[in-house]
């Protein structure tokens, strides 16, 4: 029996940063994907290693199953159905084990992306042998939330396979986890979350989970159902920068000015509760639609003015900013900043002649763009006999 998973991106419209401090944010799944499929071998196969294919980057690991029970002998005796924290302890254990592995200089950042893996493979399903492969179609480590699909899909796929949780290997073809499942799949991501961004909110492994558009503060979602169309350019600036690096970044500014950045935070909570408003708002004709864009435009620039204030921004986003703005396009970076990816609104009445004016005048910057599928479904399952 082979299971496949597979966990979508997503983009943050309003409050990346703030909403780990309990502010309010809007995100929504982009249909960029993360698969992981899981396969455990039969007897015949005589294998006793945990194996890890991280296809895109060409790299192969494997431990004897014998290793991972040596150094880590307590983590198996995890109650599935209720995800606790990797202690400090057992993440150091694990950081032995992947040291192992010698990851190559180009790719260390993997480091944390593998810990998250033995930690969640043997807190799920003990010392069992097994091959687990990883494709995806989000740039690592820019702001499209590649960790978070990675950590739902591992969960999905690895509790698919559990006892904790009953499904119908019998359908064909993409599946949906109830409601319940969904639950348990989202808390072992966050807990997986936590390994890769050190304090993350959940905003991303939340939306990533349920899929469509959502509300979070402190925790807790409100599913958001869009009543205009709504069209991003997404530009990665190509700028290479680490999550947990930028949110310890935003903390230590928010020890030193304590009001003046809970001000800031205040303010992003206002504009993303007054972006889902319009979003979530009736229209009745094309002017409202217009005059919708325009108001998202605008809580788009002040959020972006906001994360400068934090220290988030980057001479990149920057140059993005200064090129869409001559075509009087909306642009806020999305995630953690610093680099990685920025949103422009792109408007309905919009010709597609601007829109490619402008995406080759980013290309010519060395930037890549594209334009994702906003809103669509979350963590999906797939079963295959082999
Ligand atoms: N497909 C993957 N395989 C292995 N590790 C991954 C994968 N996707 C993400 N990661 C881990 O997540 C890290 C990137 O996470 P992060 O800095 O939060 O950026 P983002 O979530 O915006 O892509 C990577 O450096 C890696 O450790
Ligand atoms: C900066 C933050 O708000 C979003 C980070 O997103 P990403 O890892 O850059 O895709 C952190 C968080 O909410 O956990
Ligand atoms: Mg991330």
């Amino acid at each position: 029996m082979e299971v496949r998973a597979r966990a979508p991106g997503k983009i943050i419209l309003a409050g990346e940063h703030a909403v780990v401090h309990g502010s309010t944010a809007v995100a929504a799944a982009i249909d960029l994907y993360t698969y992981i499929s899981l396969h455990f071998p039969t007897p015949a196969e005589n294998d006793d290693a945990l194996k890890l294919h991280l296809k895109d980057m060409g790299l192969e690991f494997s431990w004897p199953v014998g290793r991972i029970k040596d150094v880590l002998p307590e983590v198996s005796s995890h109650d599935v159905s209720s995800p606790s924290s990797c202690s400090l302890e057992t993440l150091k254990a694990i950081a032995a084990l992947v040291e192992e592995q010698n990851i190559p200089e180009a790719n260390v950042g993997l480091a944390s992306g593998v810990s998250t893996f033995l930690w969640m493979y043997s807190s799920i399903h003990g010392y069992k042998p097994a091959k687990v492969v990883v494709t995806s179609e989000l740039p690592l480590g820019s702001g499209l939330g590649s960790s978070a699909a990675f950590c739902v899909s591992l969960s999905a796929a690895l509790l698919a396979l559990s006892d904790s949780v009953k499904l119908d290997f019998s359908n064909q073809g993409w599946q949906m986890f109830a409601e319940t499942e969904l639950e348990l799949v989202n808390k072992w991501a966050f807990e997986g979350e936590k390994i890769i961004h050190g304090k993350p909110s959940g905003i991303d492994n939340t939306v990533s989970t349920y899929g469509n558009m959502i509300k979070f503060k402190s925790g807790e979602m409100v599913r958001i159902k869009t009543n205009m169309p709504l069209k991003m350019l997404i530009t990665n600036t190509k700028v290479g920068r680490n999550t947990k690096a930028l949110v310890a970044g935003v903390s230590e500014r928010t020890v030193r000015h304590s009001n003046a950045m809970s001000s800031v935070f205040n303010a992003v909570d206002c504009i993303s509760n007054e972006l889902a408003a319009i979003i979530q708002s009736p229209v009745s004709d094309d002017l409202a639609i217009t005059e919708k864009e325009e108001k998202l435009g605008e809580l788009m620039e002040m959020n972006q003015g906001l994360l400068q204030c934090m220290g988030v921004s980057h001479a990149s986003i920057e140059t993005v900013i200064r090129t869409t703005l001559k075509y009087k396009l909306a642009t806020k970076l999305t995630g953690a900043g610093g680099g990685g990816c920025v949103l422009s609104l792109l408007p309905t009445l919009l010709s597609g002649t601007v829109v490619d004016i402008v995406i080759s005048e980013l290309e010519a910057c060395g930037f890549q763009c594209l334009i994702a599928g906003i809103g669509g479904n979350g963590v999906e399952i797939s079963f295959s006999p082999s």
